[in-house]
């Protein structure tokens, strides 16, 4: 169990949550979307405790939280193995299990390199598979897509919803992409940044006029071979 429950945050004067009472759903993937500013990351922090609500409170059963924050350093110089090792240590070391998250998220030839020498996109990966390691029950990831090619975005996903499946994990993520978004959850929480947030399946979001709101920003949804796409207008 783990919810938001009548949950109000200011930053400074900026209202981002007004007794927001939300419940995230176990085992499935939930995905919070909304525009720059409006609090998601707020929302991921609140839900790790990294951050405290003013009023309110997150409601936790015992579940093991990994939290994948935007930007992710290192303090000593490590090679992807030697970090992934450390996400084990907390639990039963289980090395396979380990070496199969290094082979589904593509990570095999750099597996001894320093994590510090690989580019943007290759370090993303290999801090999903740390989080991943932990063996957490929920995961939350930032941006988990931010610094990838289209090609690593669409794969990272697939990965990830297996994993989750496979797993049964609780997965609360931070997408831009409304597409990404909405196809690989089950879930969408809708951020408005006036303080509320509508919690939708993701059926649901394929409205064009709830998107348009939400981004003050003209979508239309096509459908394209049979699925239903987002597409925002350009001016
Ligand atoms: N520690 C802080 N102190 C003061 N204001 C903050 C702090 N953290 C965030 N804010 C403000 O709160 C608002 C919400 O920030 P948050 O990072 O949650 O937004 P976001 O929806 O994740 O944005 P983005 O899409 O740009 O990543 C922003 O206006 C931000 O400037």
């Amino acid at each position: 169990m783990l919810d938001f429950k009548n949950v109000s945050l200011k930053h400074g004067t900026k209202t981002i949550l007004t007794n927001v009472n939300l419940v995230v759903a176990p085992r499935k993937i939930t995905t919070i979307i909304g525009p720059n500013g409006s609090g998601k990351t707020t929302m991921l922090k609140l839900l790790s405790q990294t951050l405290q609500p003013d009023q309110g409170r997150i409601v936790f059963a015992d579940e093991k939280v990994a939290y994948l924050e935007q930007n992710n350093e290192l303090f000593e110089p490590l090679t992807v193995t030697e970090l992934l090792e450390i996400g084990l240590t907390n639990e039963v070391p289980d090395s396979e299990f380990m070496y199969r998250i290094i082979q589904r998220l593509g990570l095999v030839e750099m597996a001894d390199q320093l994590v510090d020498e690989l580019s943007g996109g290759q370090q993303q990966r290999v801090w999903l598979a740390y989080a991943l390691c932990q063996r957490p029950d929920v995961i939350l990831l930032d941006e988990p897509t931010a610094a990838l090619d289209v090609h690593y975005q669409v794969e990272l996903l697939n990965v990830l919803q297996e994993i989750q499946t496979e797993y049964n994990l609780t997965v609360v993520m931070v997408l831009h992409d409304l597409n990404q978004a909405l196809h690989f959850s089950d879930f969408v929480w809708l951020v408005r940044g006036n303080g509320y947030v509508d919690r939708k399946t993701a059926q649901q979001c394929y409205d064009a006029e709830l998107l348009s709101s939400v981004f003050q920003t003209p979508v239309q949804i096509i459908e394209i071979a049979g699925k239903r796409q987002v597409i925002v207008e350009l001016s």
